[in-house]
């Protein structure tokens, strides 16, 4: 199925790698110009947009610190000037460095913090000022986690911030609902991207994770494009908002 996004203008933070540059290309296969923020990863910015040039849609590169505020306003009115404005807002960019509780060193709680949660607000907010000032709605949707629902040891910085994405959501889309802009979150399980890789280098653990999950394999970032365009699309889902969308292959209710 293409062009569910057809002539839609999509901004999607943290678009060098992983989860985030599959959406920005899976979204200019449905159709969209994008426009890719990064930190400090150029060169899988670049690429991203070649990849979505080479699908013959405009895409644009746009660096920035999400853990900054001003970040937001750049990123979003770099996208505007690039792309004339913005119908489609994903917060994707995020970081686990997994560490255990006891000893949690206080800068690595807070850059945790400023990142997964800051930067989710301040994003969110200046996405949904410039769909406030375009006036004809869009659609916001935020990368939670199914750690928004459940613990893990070495993620007690990491876990809240993605229960406090997916509250982001709930708020934004009581928030927002009167100018006709959606709020959804997606609640990916363990997607293999490098934010798990030293974790899952472990063998064991690697296996362990993977029998967990019904479908019987760990996520690939691809996995997440359909649900992203599915809640992107006012034509699948104009009347959804406040949703949160587990994407785990069954990971979340499979307790034994
Ligand atoms: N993989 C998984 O199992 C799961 C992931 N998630 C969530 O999905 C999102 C994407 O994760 P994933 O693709 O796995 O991770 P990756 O590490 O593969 O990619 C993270 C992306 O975020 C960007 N990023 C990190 N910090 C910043 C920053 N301060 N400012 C701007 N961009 C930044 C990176 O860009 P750069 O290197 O250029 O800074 C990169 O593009 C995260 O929010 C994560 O919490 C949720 C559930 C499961
Ligand atoms: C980084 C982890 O592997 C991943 O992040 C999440 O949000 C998932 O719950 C996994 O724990």
């Amino acid at each position: 199925m293409t062009g569910l996004l057809e002539g839609k203008r999509v901004c999607v933070t943290g678009a060098s790698a992983g989860i985030g540059r599959a959406v920005a290309i899976g979204c200019a296969r449905h159709g969209a110009d994008v426009a890719v923020n990064f930190g400090s990863d150029r060169q899988g910015a670049d690429s991203a947009v070649a990849e979505i040039e080479a699908l013959g849609r405009k895409g644009v590169a746009i660096q920035g610190d999400v853990a900054e505020p001003e970040s937001a306003t750049r990123f979003i009115d770099g996208a505007v000037a690039e792309l004339g404005g913005v119908d489609i807002f994903v917060n994707n960019a995020g970081i686990c460095p997994f560490h255990s509780f006891l000893d949690m060193p206080t800068e690595v709680f807070e850059r945790t913090m400023r990142v997964n949660m800051h930067g989710a607000y301040f994003m969110v907010q200046a996405a949904a000022n410039q769909m406030v000032k375009q006036g004809d709605g869009g659609s916001i949707i935020a990368m939670s986690s199914i750690s928004a629902l459940v613990g893990g040891e070495f993620q007690t910085h990491y876990t809240p911030t993605k229960a406090g994405v997916l509250s982001l959501m709930q708020s934004t889309a009581v928030a927002l609902g009167k100018h006709g802009i959606r709020c959804n979150a997606l609640l990916p399980g363990t997607i293999l991207t490098d934010i798990n890789k030293d974790d899952l280098a472990d063998g064991e653990k690697r296996e362990y994770m993977e029998r967990r999950v019904p479908l019987g394999r760990l996520g690939r970032p691809e996995d997440m494009v359909g649900p992203t365009v599915f809640l992107a699309s006012d034509e699948l889902a104009g009347y959804v908002t406040g949703a949160a969308l587990l994407v785990d292959g069954g990971m979340f209710v499979n307790l034994q």
